[in-house]
């Protein structure tokens, strides 16, 4: 499959301080490729690197096999969405005349505005003064933009910190339906069921080096002891091991009908993340 993304080797200084430590990897096209990693590890200097906002210090990076360098504005703009804090939206313009400018300068149809907004629960809000909004609202609205013009990839930073669990729902769901019409998403997090959620692979990012990259479901059968967890109807919660005498209880309980649920003793990314870097996502 094509990569939309590569990184060797890259490295960015700021003055004496490394902010970025040999990186190296690819993301394919129509993946969802999560940067997780604790505050100050790296992300979002990675992100602006890959969007040419930032030149590196060292290594190589490249976006549809050009390197990012050499991209042109104009074709690096149609084919990119990017997503970070900076919603660089007009305060004093309501939310469609905010969407409206976007559509002139990417040659999108004004129609497409009510698509986007309704992609993001925000239908029916066009009209909101955007000094008027919530931090949420904004966030909501600043993904509705990078939705816009249909870009082949899209760089998503932290994208849901300011949302509810709904409409958090609601954006996994219309990122899912991106990524199934192929779409290429590119989305750091320091959420990890977001990660486990959304995303085909992730990076786990700590001082700024990669430490981890495969599935979540990998890394977590890798980690796996195979024991289950039973909980039985007279209160008990037992846990069986791998094997033949785990393997005949289960059957006992079972023949007994004794079983409430069954579940297999995984960690989380979560877990896994303080195995490997030795510290919290937060
Ligand atoms: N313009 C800059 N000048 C100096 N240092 C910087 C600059 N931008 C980032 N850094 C430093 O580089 C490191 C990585 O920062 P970065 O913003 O990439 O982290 P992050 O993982 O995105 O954090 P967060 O989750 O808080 O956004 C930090 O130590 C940060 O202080």
């Amino acid at each position: 499959m094509e990569n939309v993304i590569e990184v060797n080797a890259l490295e960015k200084f700021f003055s004496k301080e490394r902010a970025l430590k040999n990186v190296s990897f690819s993301v394919k096209k129509g993946e969802i490729f999560g940067f997780l990693g604790p505050s100050g590890s790296g992300k979002t200097t990675t992100i602006k690197i890959l969007t040419a906002q930032l030149k590196p210090t060292s290594g190589s990076t490249s976006v549809f096999g050009v390197p990012t360098h050499q991209l042109s504005k104009e074709k690096y703009r149609k084919k990119i969405g990017i997503v970070t804090d900076n919603t660089a939206l007009y305060a004093r313009l309501s939310v469609y005349d905010n969407l409206k400018l976007y559509c002139d300068l990417y040659d999108v149809p004004e129609s497409r505005i009510y698509e986007v907004l309704s992609m993001v629960n925000l239908a029916g809000e066009n009209k909101k003064i955007v000094s008027k909004l919530s931090r949420g609202m904004l966030q909501r609205i600043t993904l509705a933009r990078a939705f816009l013009h249909e870009p082949e990839l899209l760089f998503l930073d932290e994208p849901t910190s300011a949302l509810d669990p709904v409409n958090t729902k609601h954006i996994y769901e219309g990122l899912m339906r991106l990524k199934e019409k192929g779409t290429t998403i590119f989305l750091t997090t320091h959420d990890m069921n977001e990660a486990e959620i959304l995303c085909d692979r992730v990076a786990f990012l700590n001082n700024g080096e990669i430490q981890l990259l495969d599935a979540p479901k990998k890394l977590r059968q890798q980690r796996s002891d195979a024991s289950l967890t039973v909980e039985l109807t007279d209160g008990r919660t037992i846990v069986l091991p791998k094997g033949p005498a785990g393997a005949q209880r289960l059957f006992d309980h079972m023949n007994a009908n004794e079983i409430i649920s069954v579940y297999s003793n995984q960690p989380t990314l979560g877990d896994i993340f303080v195995e490997v870097t030795g510290r919290n996502l937060v």
